[in-house]
């Protein structure tokens, strides 16, 4: 497994040349330049990041991190503790909204068990158990920062071993009951932006019980004084094993030199700790869907990354990621497929 510093180290700039040549190929497909919109901007990232190598998708891969939370305890969730573990296995069978979404796209789904609070580890999961759930970020940190590195570099190993078996597009998802807590944390120290213009309702929380999850958010920052320069001691303080494994994978993917997709509001949690431990791998970063999550806009604005699409979707589980592999397919097709003007002897002024 390589450390985190050599996944940092291994982190390239995309390659300019293959996106200018990306351009000026769009340019010259049977369209008016720049008329498939962001669809085009997709398809010159997509270059940058791959290079040389061919601008289409076999291998997908959805990684769902799953995880318990210490901070449930605080009364932030309605829903019962065990749905993690529940959930983790209808994982496996293939019955959640993540899984039918990747089928649907083409897509494999793996469930990685960051440390969920069951007895056992659950079959069907890959078993990286770094505990029974973290502990509770209102009263502590949730891990030890040897821990956070740990987790990180699990979830970029996760990611090497699936490339060297084919893999070459990554969506994240996660699963684990409470985690929109810390994820709130994560996003307001990171930003600087306060816990109540952060917090959400998660699973559908009451209205009522919005201000008890806001004053949490606040302990745990008090509690703990992260340090917002070093995404590590964030990510250790205020995070979770599930949402560190999401910003394992995307660390991963940008030292392997891969797309990898972005879902709702734990995946910007998860991105933001990434990118302030190595910004050059932000360039990876593609996001999916705007989650209709309060502290969305905050985060993914601070990312400087624009949604592709709305549905007002708020799941989770990589939902909206393993939908727009989809986009990502037709970004692909577009670029691959489509005749040329000069084929149709078609002459345009550039744009
Ligand atoms: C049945 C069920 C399936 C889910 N799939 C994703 N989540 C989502 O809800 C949880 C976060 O919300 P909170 O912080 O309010 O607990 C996470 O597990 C997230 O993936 C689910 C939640 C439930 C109840
Ligand atoms: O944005 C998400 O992915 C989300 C929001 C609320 C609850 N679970 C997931």
């Amino acid at each position: 497994m390589k450390t985190l510093q050599q996944v940092i180290d291994a982190i390239r700039p995309l390659d300019e040349q293959a996106m200018a040549r990306a351009e000026q190929r769009l340019d010259g497909l049977l369209k008016p330049p720049g008329s498939l919109g962001r669809l085009e901007t997709l398809a010159v990232q997509l270059a940058g990041i791959m290079g040389d190598r061919p601008l289409a998708f076999a291998g997908k891969q959805m990684m769902v991190m799953v995880a318990d939370h210490g901070v449930y305890e605080e009364g932030v969730a309605v829903s019962p503790r065990i749905v993690t573990a529940i959930q983790a296995a209808n994982m496996v069978k293939g019955t959640t909204g993540v899984c039918v979404l990747a089928a649907n796209a083409g897509a494999g789904v793996t469930v990685v068990d960051m440390g969920i609070d069951c007895e056992q580890p659950l079959p069907g999961l890959l078993d990286r158990r770094m505990g029974r759930g973290c502990g509770n970020i209102a009263a502590g940190p949730a891990m030890t920062t040897g821990q956070a590195r740990v987790v990180l570099e699990t979830g970029a190993a996760l990611v090497a071993e699936a490339v060297a078996r084919g893999t070459t597009l990554f969506g994240v998802g996660e699963l684990g009951m409470a985690n929109t807590t810390p994820a709130a944390a994560l996003v307001s120290v990171l930003t600087g932006m306060p816990a109540a213009d952060v917090v959400g309702r998660g699973a559908n929380l009451p209205l009522s019980m919005l201000a008890h999850k806001i004053e949490v958010v606040e302990r745990a920052i008090a509690v703990n004084q992260p340090d917002a320069r070093d995404g590590v001691d964030v990510l250790a303080k205020v995070g979770g094993y599930d949402l560190g494994g999401m910003a394992g994978v995307m660390l991963g993917a940008a030292a392997e030199g891969v797309p990898v997709i972005l879902d709702g509001f734990l995946s910007y949690a998860a991105a933001l700790v990434a990118c302030r431990v190595a910004p050059q791998a932000r360039p990876y970063l593609i996001p999916s869907h705007l989650s209709a999550e309060k502290g969305a806009k905050i985060a993914l604005a601070h990312l400087d990354l624009r949604p592709y699409f709305d549905l007002e979707m708020r799941l989770g589980e990589g939902s909206g990621a393993a939908l727009a592999m989809n986009l990502v397919d037709a970004a692909c097709a577009v670029y691959n497929d489509m005749g040329t003007l000069a084929a149709s002897d078609i002459v345009l002024p550039s744009h």
